[in-house]
């Protein structure tokens, strides 16, 4: 739970997935959806947290060991980097075929 809670205080990136896993829930909850399209939510909110702490701690792992620049210590954050972004290809990808369908009839309801 430290690490959660030093990620958060430091992560800028950590408080815009806390605001967005928020907004899918009450979002979820609104248009009552059925269990198995809270699991595919709950999947990539998931992929989306685990990435960007493993993202964090390869960060502060890659500063205490290599505090000067160096190519290995850019790959290394860069792919960790990537982790993230594909995170939240997924996320995307998830959000729009999950929501997407109940949020235009609620809109065409209107
Ligand atoms: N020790 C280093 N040697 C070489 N390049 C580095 C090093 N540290 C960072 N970089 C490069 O600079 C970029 C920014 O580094 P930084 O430590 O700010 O990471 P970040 O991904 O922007 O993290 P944060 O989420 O904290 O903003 C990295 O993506 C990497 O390409």
């Amino acid at each position: 739970m430290e690490g959660i809670a030093y990620a958060m205080r430091n992560e800028p990136h950590m408080r815009v997935h806390l605001a967005a896993s928020a907004v899918i829930v009450a979002v979820a909850c609104a248009l009552k959806l059925p269990p198995e399209d809270w699991m595919w939510l709950f999947s990539a909110v998931a992929a989306v947290w685990v990435t960007e702490l493993l993202n964090t701690a390869v960060e502060r792992a890659v500063d205490l060991a290599s505090p000067g620049s160096h190519e290995l210590a850019k790959i290394a954050k860069d792919t960790a980097a990537g982790a993230v972004l594909v995170a939240s290809a997924y996320a995307v990808a998830i959000g729009l075929i999950v929501l997407g369908p109940p949020l235009l009839d609620w809109v065409r309801s209107l």
